[in-house]
């Protein structure tokens, strides 16, 4: 291809993103899109072919961001290249959004015709207006009765500040709307304009492991081209390799002869040292290098810690290689070696969130076949010690004696809930159960609030949101950003298993709610630990001040007896059951401790309701 046709192709790119709050349709108008564009024949199409992690298709959640590229014929009679990258809406993953939007020129925003405006459709779209993306904003589910999608289009242009007239209506479920939708793509969505002759510029926005090619990275290239047998050069990291492949994902990967300024697609070039990449990283040419490397992203920082153990000591290594292969295309995760006396060797794992901490458990377990104990999360407290120094800690077994504190100090978010006028009162019940401390509400319009509470990061990780869903009949949504660290007086709870510590069990409470949640989680334990031929004591303790105590009572009589049965295959059987059942247990002592024992703490609500 001389410059000339590479000048009328790129002319030819449209590079966009979908945007939405989560549930509103982002990924069934992927599919439509897929649909009307012949990328994927009538067979093959699966329902949200993009989500491709089983995971993601089980829970209905977008999660990895995925790009494909598409041929789309216009009414105008040209044919356009467009490359759809999509993006999460939940809460939790809005640095893989602005990862996505990095390579794009502009976002097709969703907005559910009958939900309207919401708080996650609002983070997202602003991410894409702060990069300067063009947005062409859709209506969906117009196909619903209760879709008033005049009222949704009035919010759009009062709440997110664009021009809405134009907006589509589209229904992604019947397939409403969608070709204007590619119209509005091809003349609303500039084309790349980079620099064809310039030395390679590409971003790394995304990158998986693979046993067979090694690190597959996904890349927008900016400026110049790239082709098979290439030097190039990881900036960041310095590293130089000969490109093996490149190609697109159309949606199954196709190889292409080169990339070009404009294009986005994958590339491998042998790598398997996973550490050599780094997503937001530039890739060069090592013999014509660029000055300057692209502007990375954000740095994502993990809000949550937990302790990730193997149920079989002897699978530490493995649990290692599956975290650093996780790692390399989930940039947020973090994780270093840490030992628990009652768990063994193990990591220490930072997540952005609790659906992030449960979608790195799944996978661990279901992509690496990983069994695995992990214990409660926590926040970072940031503890003065009375000889005036500071430590970080993320592990409450890790909590300095009380003698020697001056003052913790835990992160508090600034929680922005929007919910239906007739909600307010359970919102700021919620928030004030869970010690937040009232900021401001913001009449949106006739029907909309948005109330403001600063509240302790610790209390939103736990079961805020589910709690905030139930409690307006799933209308309010959430958005919260870290504001800093604040003084609380709180106080570590250790809990002993037949009178010794489990370092795993202890958690960090404010002192107000210590009894309470004392009692709570030692009942807990008691329910959720199985008996044993001696009595188990459970107690937790503040110090050596014990607060609460129960007992878990010995067998009475030996219910192995029932495992001698006569039938070989009966017996197999009732063992493999039980060697099954035991799987997720860990010895701690004596005391058999089942995985749910090391969740008991996250429960908290419902048990104090309940007494
Ligand atoms: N009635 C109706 N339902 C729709 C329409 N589009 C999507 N849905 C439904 O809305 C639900 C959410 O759709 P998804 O496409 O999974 O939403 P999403 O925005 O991709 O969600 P995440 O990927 O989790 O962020 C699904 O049950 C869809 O079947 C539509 O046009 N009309």
């Amino acid at each position: 291809m001389d410059l000339k046709q590479m000048k009328e192709r790129q002319k030819h790119i449209r590079n966009f993103s979908i945007v939405a709050h989560i549930d509103h349709g982002k990924s069934t108008l992927a599919d439509r899109i897929l649909e009307m564009t012949d990328t994927v024949s009538k067979r093959e199409m699966q329902d949200q072919l993009l989500d491709s992690m089983d995971l993601e298709r089980e829970r209905g959640i977008t999660i990895k961001l995925n790009a494909v590229e598409l041929h789309y014929h216009a009414k105008d009679g040209e044919t356009y290249i467009f490359h759809l990258i999509d993006t999460p809406g939940h809460v939790d993953f809005s640095y893989e959004v602005s990862r996505s939007l990095a390579a794009c020129e502009g976002a097709v925003l969703v907005v559910d015709a009958a939900q309207g405006v919401e708080a996650q459709t609002l983070a997202n779209v602003y991410l894409a207006i702060d990069d300067n993306l063009e947005i062409v904003p859709v209506i969906n589910k117009i196909d619903l009765p209760s879709a008033q999608p005049e009222v949704v289009r009035q919010e759009i242009e009062d709440m997110i500040g664009i021009d809405a007239s134009e907006a589509v209506l589209a229904s992604a479920k019947v397939g409403l709307g969608i070709e204007e939708m590619l119209e509005q793509i091809v003349y609303n969505i500039p084309a790349p304009t980079g620099d064809l002759n310039a030395p390679l510029k590409a971003l790394i926005f995304d990158s998986v492991y693979d046993d067979y090619r090694g690190v597959v990275l996904s890349i927008r290239v900016v400026e110049g081209t790239v082709k098979t047998g290439d030097r190039i050069r990881l900036m960041n990291s310095n590293t130089e390799y000969e490109v093996v492949e490149v190609g697109v994902n159309s949606p199954k990967p196709l190889k292409r002869d080169f990339l070009m300024a404009g294009d986005v697609g994958y590339l491998t070039a042998s790598i398997k040292d996973i550490q050599d990449t780094r997503v937001g990283d530039t890739v060069t040419s090592a013999t014509n290098p660029t000055a300057k490397p692209l502007e990375g992203y954000r740095e994502m920082h993990p809000m949550v810690y937990s302790g990730l153990y193997p149920t079989d000591n002897a699978k530490y290594n493995d649990l290692r290689e599956a975290l650093e292969k996780l790692q390399l295309n989930d940039a947020a995760l973090e994780f270093e070696p840490e030992t628990s006396q009652a768990l063994g060797f193990g990591f220490r794992a930072g997540f952005l969130g609790m659906l992030h901490m449960d979608v790195v458990q799944e996978r661990l377990e279901r992509e690496f076949n990983m069994d695995l104990i992990t214990t409660a999360p926590s926040v970072t407290y940031d503890v003065e010690l009375t000889d005036g120094a500071h430590r970080v800690v993320d592990n409450p077994s890790e909590m300095p004696e009380a003698s020697g504190i001056k003052e913790i100090n835990e992160p508090f978010v600034k929680a922005t809930v929007m919910v239906p006028n007739d909600y307010v009162g359970p919102v700021m019940e919620l928030c004030q159960r869970k010690r937040g401390i009232f900021v401001t509400m913001d009449y949106l319009d006739d029907y909309r609030v948005n109330v403001i509470y600063d509240i302790p990061l610790s209390e939103i990780i736990f079961d805020f949101f589910d709690r905030l869903k139930s409690s307006t009949k799933g209308y309010a949504s959430l958005d919260y950003e870290i504001i800093e660290n604040r003084p609380s007086d709180l106080v570590k709870i250790d809990i002993l298993l037949n009178s010794s510590k489990v370092d795993a069990l202890s958690f960090i409470a404010h002192r107000d709610f210590a009894q309470e949640r004392a009692r709570t989680i030692v009942v807990r334990l008691k329910n959720v630990i199985p008996r044993q031929n001696f009595e188990i004591p459970i107690q937790a303790a503040i110090g050596a001040k014990i607060i609460a105590r129960t007992n878990i009572k010995a067998y009475r009589k030996d219910v192995t007896a029932k495992i001698h049965t006569g039938d070989p295959d009966r017996r197999a059987k009732l063992l493999d059951k039980q060697k099954r059942g035991k799987k997720r247990m860990k010895s701690v002592g004596t005391v058999d401790v089942p995985q749910d024992a090391f969740m008991a703490v996250l429960k908290t609500d419902e048990e104090y309701n309940k007494k």
